[in-house]
């Protein structure tokens, strides 16, 4: 049976008047990508900045297994397994794509007093590198400088750099944003990999992409949950054809 690796019940956040997100329960199971899809400010980001431990929210509950993690810290989630890419691309350009993949595997070691060595020579870290750019399709590019990859390649190395840091759990804020359609196929057949070891949460606009990759949709409107299902559930569901797919589906 999937495992459920994180399940958030009734997540509430506030920016001031504006209820952003308004009482969201969902659980992200190993072996499912679950999409989160939504017109423009429906609160689909405040979601995954709220998972990600990079805001509170203001109420509810995140849990990750037995661990209540609604309180931890980002590098506390990330020790536990949760890994994050964000909107934009969050590459060092002038590294390489290794190196890159290296700092990130670093960054999330638990042993504190390894930054006074050269990163180079952290074992555990280049094998960490090594594996996450096995698993991104990225090996033939390890020793190129990330800065010159093409567009759709930044984004898989940020996926990479993610994996470096064996995660359980992904949360993909648009990673097919700006894609041609070729960078997109290479994305989904990653994600696609990727799914068997790990439970993906997955931001996206490219609703053609969705409806082919995600086993679980949720549909946001305004901060609430309005629809929840598998892609012919949503498909066919006349609250969402009326509140957000429109002509378009
Ligand atoms: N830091 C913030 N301060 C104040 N309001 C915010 C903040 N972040 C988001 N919001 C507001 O919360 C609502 C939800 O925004 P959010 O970015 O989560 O939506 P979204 O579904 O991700 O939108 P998009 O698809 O356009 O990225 C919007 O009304 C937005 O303006």
């Amino acid at each position: 049976m999937s495992q459920a690796l994180l399940t958030a019940s009734n997540i509430t956040r506030r920016f001031g008047g504006l209820t952003a997100i308004n009482n969201v329960s969902l659980t992200l199971t190993q072996g499912t990508v679950h999409a989160v899809i939504g017109t423009n400010g429906a609160g689909k980001s405040t979601l995954v900045s709220v998972l990600s431990g990079e805001i509170p929210p203001n109420e509810g509950r995140i849990m990750m297994g037995n661990n209540d993690i609604t309180q931890w810290p980002q590098p506390r989630r990330a020790q536990a397994g949760m890994g994050r890419s964000y909107q934009r691309t969050t590459i060092f350009p002038s590294l390489t794509v290794h190196e890159n993949c290296r700092i990130a595997a670093q960054a999330n070691h638990q042993h504190f007093w390894r930054w006074f060595q050269p990163a180079s020579h952290c074992k555990e870290s280049n094998s960490a590198a090594d594996r996450a750019l096995a698993l991104a399709g990225l090996e033939n590019e390890a020793t190129r400088t990330a800065g010159l990859l093409s567009h759709g390649a930044k984004r898989q190395l940020e996926i990479a750099m993610s994996l470096a840091t064996h995660p359980r759990v992904l949360l993909l804020d648009e990673p097919l944003a700006g894609m041609g359609p070729e960078e997109t196929e290479r994305m989904l057949d990653l994600l696609a990999t990727l799914k068997a070891e790990h439970a993906i949460l997955l931001i996206e606009h490219d609703m053609e992409a969705v409806f082919r990759i995600a086993d679980i949709i949720t549909v946001m409107v305004n901060g609430t949950v309005i629809a929840h299902g598998d892609p012919d559930a949503i498909r066919n569901d006349p609250q969402v054809q009326i509140a957000y797919l429109g002509d378009d589906e």
